[in-house]
């Protein structure tokens, strides 16, 4: 392990910080040790969602936190705080996602911005395998940019950059193992899932 934090990358800019991702943002063993815990302890779920005419299932698990109710079995409030450290904000909510392995993705989309605080940062850590995700401009502005989320790595996106940028993880027919992200979010108030 070395020492000091790899230098961070700005992917995207823009007034409000844009995209940044600090690789090795986490010491390796800590990463691990995140990532077993989450995978065993959390409340992973299988959802199934409404797509145009059909219903369909969710290309990976889920689970969910308020910050005000972390179970303590979970390393949750210790990443909070390690957040804090690099990118503050008043989070509020945190969501989990689960990759079993190459055929679990996310689509190209934006986090939905009713759903979060305008001004207000999106925290993303990264554990287990590495996936990579694409970030490109909205309304066909060029390719973009894809970025090799490590295990133990950070991604901070800001909330201008959900209406300018979509992001996404593909299917990979790599043999890859389990993958786990911890999105910190601002949500308003009063807001609850749809
Ligand atoms: O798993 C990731 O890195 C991306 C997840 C994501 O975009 C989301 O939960 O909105
Ligand atoms: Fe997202």
């Amino acid at each position: 392990m070395s020492l000091f934090a790899a230098a961070p990358m700005q992917l995207v800019e823009d007034a409000e910080g844009g995209v940044v991702c600090w690789p090795q943002w986490l010491p390796e063993a800590l990463a691990r040790a995140w990532f077993e815990a989450l995978h065993a302890g959390a409340h992973w779920a299988h959802q199934r969602r409404p797509m145009y005419d059909r219903v369909v299932d969710v290309p990976r698990l889920l689970a969910a936190y308020e910050t005000d109710a972390l179970p303590a079995s979970l390393p949750l409030a210790a990443m909070l705080e390690r957040i804090q450290a690099t990118a503050p904000a008043a989070y509020n909510a945190i969501g989990l996602n689960l990759y079993r392995d190459g055929r679990d993705s996310v689509a190209m989309h934006n986090d939905k911005l009713h759903s979060i605080v305008a001004g207000q940062p999106i925290a993303l850590v990264s554990l287990g395998a590495t996936r990579r995700m694409r970030i490109r401009p909205k309304g066909g502005g060029g390719a973009g940019v894809g970025v090799d989320l490590t295990p133990g790595s950070l991604l901070v996106m800001s909330h201008a950059s959900q209406r300018s940028h979509e992001h996404g993880i593909a299917k990979t027919t790599r043999a890859v193992g389990p993958r786990i992200s911890a999105v910190f979010r601002v949500r308003p108030r009063h807001w609850r899932p749809d």
